[in-house]
């Protein structure tokens, strides 16, 4: 097609004003390749203009470092530290973090306070994936379904045998879950048709709303330990839960008793898990996080039967890792522009 000279100029000084609108878009640095959801929204919102770290692998700190100066936004996952060092490195511009993460131990919630930057999470949209998946580990520890799949490939499936792998099953038991939310409830849910006898629950204080609907007890924590058959941990990681499940919580666990720890690793003190599993003082755990993460190909407890250990995949289904981006993203946004956000943590 021809074009007159005047019309090239005319797209010439389109494309150059395009440009320079651009330019002025407020600059979102998004630290890993989300998934696509959350990508297209950023880019058809018209309404920021962002570098992506383009890789499954965390960006390098230093890299971050660089790439956050001057930005108004970052998008980050997990994995990125968002402390003071990265905040004054980012500077005065920067106005959200928006993490594709429920949980914010990974985020200096001082820090961003005193600096009034807005923080967006993704609390909701995972928790039925996390709840399944919690189910799933309990299942396959309680019942030993990675010993008994090992032993059937390695030739260790003899005859029939009356008590070979047996483990421990949910109908009439007492299921115990430590902090008590959405998720906690999701996973009650999940189990109820197995015939649980009973729920209790520990959390700071009472929770009677989310109690009711699974009809769980409040107890105190050595009582949730004494009772407990299944101990499930859902309590998010914060200075007051940093260790609590350790030599006290498991010396008074039955030695039949299956933990199962889908939160974050620094709930739990793992040397005195590693004691508690090795010793026979609880029956098993399923671990779908650790400290640290990876845990080493090294770690003691890769050397136990009755340790489960998945590596930190409780949210993921495809439906809930583009849902996480999509909040992600439109939390990022909602925070640009000065609107609330989908879901916003309240500093
Ligand atoms: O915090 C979270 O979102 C989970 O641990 C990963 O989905």
């Amino acid at each position: 097609m021809w074009c007159s000279r005047a019309a090239v100029r005319q797209v010439a000084l389109g494309l150059r004003g395009t440009q320079r609108a651009m330019a002025t878009l407020p600059r979102v640095y998004v630290s890993r390749k989300v998934p696509p959801q959350g990508l297209d929204i950023l880019r058809k919102s018209g309404q920021v203009q962002f570098e992506l770290w383009d890789s499954d692998d965390p960006v390098p700190r230093q890299e971050l470092l660089k790439k956050v100066k001057g930005c108004d936004g970052l998008l980050c996952v997990l994995t990125e530290k968002i402390d003071a060092e990265l905040l004054d490195a980012a500077g005065p511009n920067l106005k959200v973090v928006s993490t594709m993460s429920v949980g914010f131990d990974h985020l200096s919630l001082d820090e961003l306070k005193k600096r009034g930057i807005r923080v967006g999470y993704t609390p909701e949209v995972l928790t039925d994936a996390v709840a399944e998946l919690t189910v799933a580990l309990l299942l396959a520890t309680s019942r030993r379904l990675i010993e008994a799949t090992h032993e059937a490939k390695t030739g260790g499936w003899g005859t029939w045998r009356t008590l070979w792998l047996c483990g421990y099953e949910l109908a009439n038991s007492t299921v115990g879950i430590l902090g008590l939310g959405r998720i906690g409830v999701a996973i009650a849910e999940r189990l109820k048709p197995f015939k649980v006898k009973k729920f209790l629950y520990t959390d700071v204080g009472q929770r009677p709303e989310l109690a009711e609907a699974i009809q769980a007890e409040y107890v105190s924590m050595d009582e949730l330990a004494r009772q407990s058959d299944f101990l499930a941990v859902c309590c998010a990681l914060t200075p007051n839960t940093q260790g609590i499940c350790n030599k006290n919580l498991f010396a008074k666990m039955k030695n039949t008793s299956i933990f199962i720890n889908t939160s974050r690793g620094g709930v739990v003190n793992q040397e005195d898990l590693y004691a508690a599993l090795s010793s026979g003082q609880i029956a098993g755990a399923g671990l779908d996080v650790t400290t640290p993460e990876p845990l080493p190909t090294n770690h003691p407890l890769f050397t136990l039967k009755n340790c489960v250990i998945l590596p930190h995949i409780a949210s993921a289904s495809y439906t809930t890792r583009n849902a996480m981006s999509a909040l992600a993203a439109n939390n990022l946004l909602a925070g640009l522009r000065g609107d609330p956000m989908p879901k916003e943590l309240q500093l």
